[in-house]
Parts: structure tokens; sequence; C-alpha cells
């Protein structure tokens, strides 16, 4: 069966609001503001597998160049072979008009082997490991339960061969309030981590406070990064109980209070004394053109039944709408000269990939996110849904 790109973007029938921005990369067309930028690659993306994965492929192939994919199917890719395969399926089922290439990783256990980490290396395919803390989130039951007890061997082997470990940064230790897991594992993990293995690279994936945002800063630039999601950009912890409990928009980390987010909401004195104090919140990171955050969706899809339920996952499923947010974000930072590095250049300067060379654009039309994506088991409702956006993207 050839598929080809059917795609949930129309611009609607609204005129365009006229927004002062920067005039680089930003030209007015008529009414209207667009960007152009770079292909973007998305560093953090949940594919999953099966009928899943034939549903939302597109959505993600469509914006962007590349995508690292994360390893959390059931049961999870450890093996270099079973990435190969996995790899394999998803090129399968990549529309035929789409251009975009998979970055597989390897699940990271107890009993990952040095010699699974040379042959990772070898297959060309495989370009980081991710350690997900036994227990720490969506499918994470195989992973680590004792990161400096059992995995030195690997961590070392990773090191020399320049493979980077992707971080979920959080402690699984019930006792640790689910609000400071993440605060607590870089003390507790990331920093020891660092000073054992200093050449190692690191991704802490999708952050979520400014505890993360100083660390990561503190860090030598080229070895330590960090992703970025755009729920954790532009949500704050109300809106998991605004009008009502929203599982749509839970996802682990758990969002965070405003403060991580955008000091840019409080008194300018305030903003100043708290961010000399505590470090930057998350958007004043992103915005600031630092060559340490790049972008990372954490796109993940979970049927509609299994989020509306009694015991719902966690994970938003955001490809329809990443780009958008992320261009909003940018653009009332008055920083959308500098989205581009943030999509398209600092994730691919820090894997020493190429950067793309073909263009996207954004186009500042207001478009309405579909209510779900129906596919062959059920339906996915997307971050946003129903809502109207801004940023309409669109291929050059
Ligand atoms: N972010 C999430 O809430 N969920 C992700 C796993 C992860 O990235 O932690 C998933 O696989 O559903
Ligand atoms: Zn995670
Ligand atoms: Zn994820």
């Amino acid at each position: 069966m050839i598929k080809t790109l059917v795609l949930p973007y129309k611009a609607l029938n609204v005129p365009s609001v006229n927004v002062v921005g920067r005039l680089n990369p930003v030209k007015a067309t008529g009414a209207k503001m667009e960007v152009s930028i770079t292909r973007p690659d998305d560093w953090h993306l949940h594919l999953r597998d099966g009928d899943l994965l034939e549903a939302v492929i597109s959505h993600s192939a469509f914006h962007f160049g590349r995508g690292i994919i994360m390893p959390n199917l059931k049961p999870p890719i450890k093996t270099t072979a079973a990435a190969i395969s996995y790899r394999e399926s998803i090129l399968k089922a990549i529309p035929t008009n789409c251009d975009f290439t998979p970055l597989m990783t390897l699940y990271l256990t107890d009993t990952t082997s040095p010699e699974e980490i040379k042959l990772a290396k070898e297959s060309g395919v495989v370009y980081a490991v991710k350690l997900y803390p036994a227990g720490a989130t969506t499918n994470s039951q195989d992973g680590v339960t004792d990161l400096f007890g059992k995995c030195l061997p690997v961590l070392e082997e990773m090191m020399k061969q320049n493979m980077p470990l992707l971080v979920h940064g959080e402690v699984t230790d019930p006792e640790v309030d689910v609000f400071d897991r993440e605060k607590v594992f870089i003390d507790a993990i990331l920093r020891p981590l660092i000073a054992r293995f200093p050449r190692l690279k690191v991704v802490m994936e999708h952050v979520t406070t400014e505890d993360a945002v100083k660390f990561v800063e503190s860090c030598k630039e080229g070895f330590v990064a960090a992703t970025v999601t755009p729920q954790h950009l532009v949500l704050n912890r109300n809106s998991l109980f605004q009008g009502g409990l929203q599982p749509h928009n839970y996802c682990l980390p758990v969002l965070k209070r405003e403060i991580h987010i955008a000091h840019l909401l409080l008194p300018l004195v305030l903003a100043f004394a708290i961010a000399s104090q505590l470090g930057r919140a998350i958007v004043s990171a992103v915005t600031s053109g630092s060559k340490r955050f790049f972008l990372g969706t954490d796109s993940a899809p979970h049927d509609r039944r299994k989020k509306e339920c009694s015991c719902g996952c966690a994970g938003i499923f955001n490809a329809f709408v990443a780009l958008s947010v992320y261009a909003k974000v940018f653009e009332e930072a008055g920083a959308l000269d500098k989205l581009e590095a943030f999509t398209s250049f600092n994730g691919p300067d820090f894997y020493g990939l190429p950067r793309n060379t073909t263009k996207v654009k954004l186009i500042r039309s207001p478009w309405k996110v579909p209510e779900s994506l129906p596919y062959a088991s059920g339906e996915i409702v997307p971050m946003f849904a129903g809502e109207t956006l801004e940023w309409l993207p669109s291929l050059v």
C-alpha cells in the first residue's frame, strides 16, 4: 500500500494579525508574517509501533527531517538487532512524499553490556542510549535500578564510543514529592555521573525546572545539553486541573509551577532577583540563543481510552502543534530570530551531525487543531485539541 501524506493543517479563513517581530528571519507577506527556518529535527520522539505508528508518523515526518526515536516500546528496544528491525518498520510506515530519517536509540538496563554499545556504534543507525530509572515513566519497568552499581562498564564504553546518554531525569523514590523528582535527580545522579564521566555526552530530556536549566548551564558546553518540550514551555500545573481533571495535559515529568517556566510574567525587579539567585526559567533559557537547549517534542501518543480512565497514562501527543507552539513562545519573547538555532542547529551540532539543508515555513495564519486523530484501533487526542493556534507550519 502506498501511503501519502494527508494533513490536518489548514489555515482558517480569518485575517491574520500583523505583529511586530524582528526583521530577520521574519518577513511580512501582505498582512501575514512568515518565518522561514532550516528544516527542524525532533531530538525526543515516541513513534510507538503497530497501528499507532502508522497513525502518527506522518505528522512528525511532515515537520521534521530527523527524529531521535525513543525505545520504550513493549518490549523495549534493548539491542542493536531490535533497533534495526524497529527502524525497518518505521521506514515502511513513512508516507512516500515525506523525507524523514529515524535515529534509533537503545533502552539501557542493568544488564546492557559494553559489547552491545560497540555493536550499536558499528551499526551506524543507533545514535544514543536512553536511561529510564525503573518505574519513572511509561514503559520504564525494565529500566535501570542502580546506575552506579550496575552500569559503570557500559557508561565507560559509551564515553569511549562518543555515544550520548539521554536521561529521563527523575528519581523514583516514593518519599520524594512528584514535583521535586527532577531537582533531586540532579544532585543524586547527574552531578556524580558527570563528575565520574566528564567526557560522556549527556542530554537531560524534557527539562521542567529552573534547577535543571541552571544545572545544564553550569556544565561544560558540548557535553551536557537539554531538550525542551512545547508543553513545558506553555503549560503550568494549573492546566492539569482547569475546570476538572485534564488527562490530556498529563505527562512526565509532570507540569510544574509557573515560576519554572517564565519569569516574564513577574514584575521585572522580582524576576531579576529570582533569576539571579536561582538561574533562568525555561523560556528565558531557550529563547536566549544558548546552544545547550534544543527541540525535543516528547510527542507521546496514547489511545484516548488509555488517557481517559481510572489510571491514565502519562504522555502528550503534540506532533501536530509542536512547531506552532515553539514559534509562539519565541514570538512572545521577542526572539523569533533565535527560533531556528533552537529548532534546527543546536541539536545536530550537539550530536555532531550535519544540519538539514531544506527549509520549512511558519506562517502567522490561524488554524484549528483537530479534536482527535482517528486511527484503526481508536483515536488520539492531540495537545490543544479543538483550539486555534496562530502559527501554521508549511513546507517551502
Ligand atoms: N513523557 C511522558 O509522559 N511519557 C512518555 C515517556 C517519557 O518520555 O517519559 C511516553 O512514552 O508516553
Ligand atoms: Zn521521559
Ligand atoms: Zn519521552
